[in-house]
């Protein structure tokens, strides 16, 4: 370290071991050590371990300082704080003064009040009423009613001895303050507690109580520190006469006074006083009232000005917010779905539930039977559930099964949004759980709750995985969620004029199970897309970007696209659509405009047909016919 630090440190050293240093001067002085110790390891003038060691030893004797509550040696910084927002200390800002000021207190309307009330009784109090002492406790003793047990009696006006040596302000020194004769409620022995208040000075306390000759003795035992020079910085500031006079003239450093050491709790609270008197002056201004958001104390204002918040809810409290939520949000009345955990219901609400882009029916090109017939099972009965009663009742299963890519998850997606049901779309994922009955619990639930949002539709992906045919081998919670769904399904545990439909899709139609088929009434076959689906994909995805494709041509695409399913469709366009881009040079690609790229030509259909292949064989394509031709409710 430079000799410059050294001399300081040496200094600060002497100071500290001198035996005149008061605490502050040590924790400055302490603390100054730490700040220097990590000025010179920024600098590198010390080794990392030397700095881990010095900052160890110096922390310690800060702390040790800042915490202890011996008076002579330490700050006893945690008690600090229960007597700061009591004081009435100009800290911070000169104009700033604690409204606890007795002063202010005894301004206020209701103690004005209630010393008129206390001037005007006439009580009668001998000079003999005494105070006396027993233990901590204060006892007011009539001399007409002597209790045998209170003896012996102290004379009145006897100066006190406290009990405990943190009572007194120096072991030497007596305590004695002097308030005015209050009211006793009872004729014999009434122990009773009060702060400190300060007779003489005020105007407000009856001065020439009738009856009341002299003061009483009051035992200060409500002082929350043994730190002396604190309680004394608490009668100065507080202006308590009497207290001043015992104990003003004694010896023994005011050694808080004119220091400006400020613990950094002080400085918060300062900080937190005086951002909530500018945020209630802000919400004044604006004639708003300010919404305090509860909280268990951790986040409360603190500071003289804030409202004492529990940190134990109380009872009030706890009705008025079960009232509140019960205004903002209702709770779930259905009595069918009392039985189920919130937190399954919430769970259903929130996943289950679904909200995807809108789709309307032109957007699924062909299949006019399958798109009839669901508008015939789900639309029509959800506007005229009138008509469609009895036997005419909608069926409470479809299965829309064929080969993959055919749009059955686009019919699913048209249907969430045109049916005008409430929509729940599920997958054999999001009903399995770790836990074991969770699994069931949550099929129950989606039934209850779609019992509850009725006309509902749910909608079930790749139903396949999740009824397949039940076998020996299979686990057993995926077997029971399995009979759960087919319970649910078979519309036992649903009344039958329920609104509930479900809608199963699958590309694996053979391997359901034979009773959930049976469930799932309805079976509509989605094929391949014939000529005129094909031609309406690729014309409305190329309505949608720059291209030049004329009739001919579009009809040499589709004629091209035999055994295409719509998905395959679909990625043959996005093919086609990468052919402008293929074609600009690569140099340019990194400042060509938009605007500049060409539009979409045949010749890139012609490209991307030799790379995009159907994806459903024509095995596969028989298997689905078969099916069809078996279980399918199509013509
Ligand atoms: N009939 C159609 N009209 C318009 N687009 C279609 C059609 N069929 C398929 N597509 C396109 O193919 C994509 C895939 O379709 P979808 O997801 O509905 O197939 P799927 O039948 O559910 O297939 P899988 O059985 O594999 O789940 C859709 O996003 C859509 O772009
Ligand atoms: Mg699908």
């Amino acid at each position: 370290m430079s000799s410059a630090h050294l001399d300081e440190w040496q200094r600060r050293s002497f100071d500290i071991s001198s035996g005149s240093c008061a605490p502050e001067q040590k924790a400055d002085a302490y603390r100054a050590y730490l700040l220097s110790i990590q000025y010179a390891w920024a600098n590198s003038q010390l080794s990392r371990a030397s700095v881990a060691s010095l900052l160890r030893t110096y922390s310690e004797r800060y702390a040790a300082v800042l915490d202890s509550d011996d008076p002579r040696t330490g700050l006893n910084n945690y008690a600090e704080t229960t007597l700061h927002l009591v004081r009435n200390q100009k800290n911070h800002s000169d104009k700033w003064e604690s409204s606890l000021s007795m002063d202010s207190v005894l301004q206020l309307p209701s103690v004005q009040q209630m010393n008129a009330k206390r001037a005007a009784v006439n009580f009668p109090v001998t000079p003999a009423d005494v105070n006396r002492t027993v233990g901590q406790e204060i006892k007011t003793v009539h001399p007409s009613r002597p209790r045998t047990e209170d003896k012996p009696e102290v004379p009145w006006s006897k100066t006190m001895t406290p009990q405990k040596p943190y009572l007194s302000v120096n072991s030497a020194s007596n305590l004695t303050v002097s308030f005015p004769e209050r009211p006793r409620t009872s004729g014999s022995s009434n122990a009773y507690f009060q702060p400190p208040v300060r007779p003489q000075s005020s105007s407000a306390f009856p001065q020439g109580n009738p009856g009341t000759e002299g003061p009483q003795n009051y035992q200060s035992s409500f002082f929350p520190t043994s730190n002396p020079t604190k309680r004394k910085n608490f009668y100065k500031h507080d202006q308590c006469d009497n207290v001043r006079g015992q104990q003003g003239d004694e010896g023994g450093p005011s050694l808080r006074l004119g220091s400006n050491f400020k613990t950094a709790r002080e400085q918060f609270i300062v900080d937190q006083q005086k951002k909530c008197s500018q945020q209630s002056r802000g919400a004044q201004a604006f004639g708003m009232t300010a919404t305090v958001k509860k909280s268990l104390g951790a986040n409360r204002p603190r500071g003289t000005f804030s409202k004492f918040v529990s940190p134990i809810p109380r009872q009030e409290d706890e009705d008025n917010a079960a009232s509140q939520s019960s205004t903002q949000e209702p709770p779930i009345l259905d009595e069918r779905l009392k039985n189920f955990e919130p937190k399954i219901i919430e769970l259903i609400m929130s996943e289950i539930m679904d909200h995807g882009p809108p789709i309307g029916w032109d957007d699924i090109a062909g299949l006019e039977f399958a798109k009839n017939t669901i508008k015939e099972i789900v639309v029509w009965p959800m506007l005229r559930p009138d008509i469609f009663t009895g036997l005419r009742g909608p069926p409470k299963g479809i299965l829309l099964f064929g080969p993959p890519g055919t749009g059955k998850t686009l019919i699913g997606k048209c249907i969430a949004c045109q049916s005008g049901a409430t929509f729940f779309s599920i997958s054999a994922s999001s009903l399995t759980s770790k836990w074991v009955g969770e699994g069931e619990k949550m099929v129950r639930a989606l039934f209850a709750i779609a019992g509850c949002h009725q006309p509902a539709v749910i909608f079930i992906d790749e139903i396949d995985s999740l009824l397949s045919q039940r076998t020996d081998g299979e686990h057993d919670s995926s077997r029971r969620i399995k009979t759960e769904f087919l319970v649910q399904l078979d519309g036992a545990a649903t009344a039958s004029e329920d609104r509930i439909l479900v809608v199963g899709a699958t590309n694996r139609p053979q391997e359901i199970d034979e009773a959930a088929r049976r469930r799932l009434a309805k079976r509509l076959y989605i094929p391949l897309p014939e000529a005129a689906a094909r031609r309406q994909i690729v014309f409305n995805l190329m309505a949608q970007e720059k291209s030049q494709l004329r009739e001919p041509e579009l009809e040499s695409v589709v004629r091209a696209t035999e055994g295409f399913s719509g998905a395959d469709m679909t990625q043959l366009c996005r093919e086609a659509a990468l052919g402008p881009i293929r074609s600009i040079q690569l140099s340019d690609i990194a400042t060509i405009t938009a605007d500049q790229v060409r539009p979409i030509l045949f010749s890139d259909f012609q490209e991307a047909l030799k790379t995009v292949r159907p994806s459903v064989s024509a095995k596969d394509l028989e298997l689905y016919e078969e099916w069809n031709q078996t279980f399918g409710c199509g013509r």
